[in-house]
């Protein structure tokens, strides 16, 4: 049988959802009602009116003197309270963090617990935003801060509940894949066993020049055809409406991409700087149109959330462009899980301290599959870009410490050492000027189980993705949630998924935030909004006045 028909056998037993009698923890009722006037509660959806406050800031050109003048601007939400049934399609499913949320998520579903060195460990979701963290919600009679989980500030998906499928260009099942994997205990791994043999990735499409020439040996799952072609946007389409999709009789379906680092492709007036000349580059067989970027047009033509894990330019303009006419959602890119997850926190801690950080020299080496596919120049320079521009916008705003275009001296180094595996050894050192010539120097050994940290923010990615497609928008200056203006989605960029990625990708001409605390708090701050919540301040007046 051709490989796809091989698949086609196996993917019947895709996913996590077995014929037991679980009943979804995603069906209990939300933890909090909004007591208001401008939100009104319908059995399907929450409507509510918004006012967005911000400071709109003028310079008296005779003065030079800023004018700071408060803005008030009137929206309505409303978020759709029915939950879906939802699947996530990993591109590059056998790899270390497919096969390690996917047991993940398996675990957590059956509750699993398995014996190790320090004793029994039990599943959790801990590292992920949405399941492991809690944010204010407000404050008691006694003036007593109230915490929720973040999960409970919107009706979301649990992830229990996910479907999972996806494509590799290795043939291996999901439970080979997880052994080759090395990352989780095989007291655990043997109760997985049985159910991950029968997940089967699909095979792939592989484009040899876009990922290392030492991944060759594993493509032996592979769709006819090393270049791009509209037999491949075809076939992927098909993949995710009828062998995942309709197969698991899902709602909706998200594809993220976990696959190795690409190269970046060259933007090519013509060939992909719009979405038409990307169609057409596409249908010609174009040489510089990535694996990745494949994925995204054909998930974005099948109206499908696409989320880039990994460091590689796949939205190129042309696949923005195609993303905004479809109003279909995409993200990326590059997860942020562990050594630059530290120092997007460290430089904004170090920075908004008025500490001038002088130089970032930031080594890491590490042994998995992804390490060997960094090894690579042309891959390793994806990963570098992305490892390296996460300064920038916190070192631009503060003009105190740094003059125009002034910046600390950054390196980034990733070396192979197949030994240490997928546990990565990041060694990091920041040095800043401080008062009177001083200076201070912080050194940070850092071990980051790579795949056990960044499969939490998969989850987050597919959960948050999905929830955004359940809010709409409406700018009003009417009083009326009952009017019949227009909804509509927020802009197909989703920049809110920031605070999970190291690159973030924001709406054309728009700015990139990197401060880890600031792309947090504009998550729960645009989730409370959602359901006319003023954002969480910190002011406490309560406990300052008197
Ligand atoms: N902490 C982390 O693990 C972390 C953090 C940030 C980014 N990333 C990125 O996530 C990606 C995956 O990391 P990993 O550790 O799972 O790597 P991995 O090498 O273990 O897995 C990648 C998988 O993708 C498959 N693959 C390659 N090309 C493909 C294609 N065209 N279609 C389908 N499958 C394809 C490979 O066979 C492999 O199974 C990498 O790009 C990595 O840089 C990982
Ligand atoms: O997220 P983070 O720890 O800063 O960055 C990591 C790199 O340090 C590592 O070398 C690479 O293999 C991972 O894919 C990940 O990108």
């Amino acid at each position: 049988m051709t490989p796809h028909a091989e698949a086609e056998t196996a993917s019947s037993n895709w996913g996590l959802w077995s014929n037991g009698s679980y009943e979804s923890p995603s069906s209990s009722r939300e933890l909090f009602t909004v007591n208001s006037p401008n939100v009104v509660y319908r059995d399907d959806e929450v409507l509510s009116k918004y006012t967005y406050r911000t400071t709109t800031v003028t310079k008296d050109a005779s003065t030079g003197q800023y004018i700071a003048t408060p803005t008030e601007t009137r929206y309505d939400f409303r978020v759709d309270r029915r939950i879906p049934k939802v699947g996530v399609m990993l591109v590059g499913w056998g790899g270390n963090n497919g096969t390690t949320v996917t047991a993940g998520l398996l675990a957590n579903r059956r509750g699993l617990v398995w014996d190790t060195r320090e004793g029994p460990r039990a599943a959790n979701y801990y590292g992920s935003l949405v399941m492991g963290s809690t944010m204010k919600l407000g404050i008691d009679a006694e003036h007593r801060d109230v915490n929720i989980p973040l999960h409970n500030v919107l009706p979301m998906v649990h992830p229990n509940d996910l479907m999972v499928g996806g494509w590799d260009i290795s043939n291996m099942n999901l439970a080979e894949a997880m052994d080759r994997a090395a990352v989780l205990q095989p007291t655990l791994k043997m109760q997985l066993k049985k159910e991950m043999a029968q997940m089967v990735p699909l095979p792939s499409i592989y484009y040899p020049d876009f990922i290392a020439s030492n991944q060759s040996g594993r493509a032996n799952h592979v769709l006819p055809g090393d270049r791009a072609c509209m037999a491949h946007v075809d076939q992927i389409r098909k993949d995710i409406r009828s062998d995942f999709k309709s197969a698991n009789n899902l709602d909706k379906v998200v594809v993220l991409w976990t696959a190795n680092t690409e190269r970046y492709a060259d933007i090519v007036a013509g060939i992909n700087d719009t979405a038409d000349n990307l169609l057409e580059a596409i249908t010609q067989g174009h040489k510089e149109i990535a694996p990745s970027t494949i994925f995204a047009v054909a998930s974005i033509l099948e109206k499908t959330p696409f989320i880039n894990g990994s460091p590689q330019n796949t939205f190129v303009p042309g696949a923005i462009d195609l993303a905004q006419k479809h109003g279909v959602f995409i993200g990326g890119d590059d997860f942020k899980s562990g050594q630059t997850k530290m120092k997007s926190a460290l430089v904004e801690f170090l920075i908004n301290a008025g500490i001038k950080l002088v130089s970032i020299a930031s080594y890491n080496h590490l042994g998995n599959n992804d390490g060997r596919n960094l090894s690579e120049q042309k891959q390793f320079r994806s990963k570098e870009i992305s490892k390296s521009n996460v300064v920038d916008d916190m070192v631009e705003a503060n003009t105190i410490l740094y003059k125009e275009g002034e910046h600390p001296d950054h390196t980034v180094v990733i070396k192979y050492m197949p030994a240490v595996g997928d546990d990565k050894r990041a060694l990091d050192e920041y040095y800043a000027e401080i008062f009177l010539g001083g200076h201070q120097t912080i050194s940070i050994f850092n071990v980051c189980e790579d795949s056990l940290l960044a499969s939490p923010l998969i989850i987050d990615l597919v959960l948050i993705t999905e929830m955004m497609t359940r809010i709409q928008w409406r700018s009003s200056s009417s009083n009326d949630l009952e009017s019949t203006i227009p909804y509509e989605s927020f802009h197909s960029v989703l920049s809110i998924l920031s605070y999970m990625l190291k690159a973030p990708l924001t709406p054309p001409g728009t700015p990139v935030v990197n401060a880890l605390g600031k792309q947090r708090a504009a998550l729960i701050n645009i989730f409370r909004a959602c359901v006319g919540l003023e954002p969480e301040s910190d002011l406490a007046l309560e406990h300052r006045l008197f």
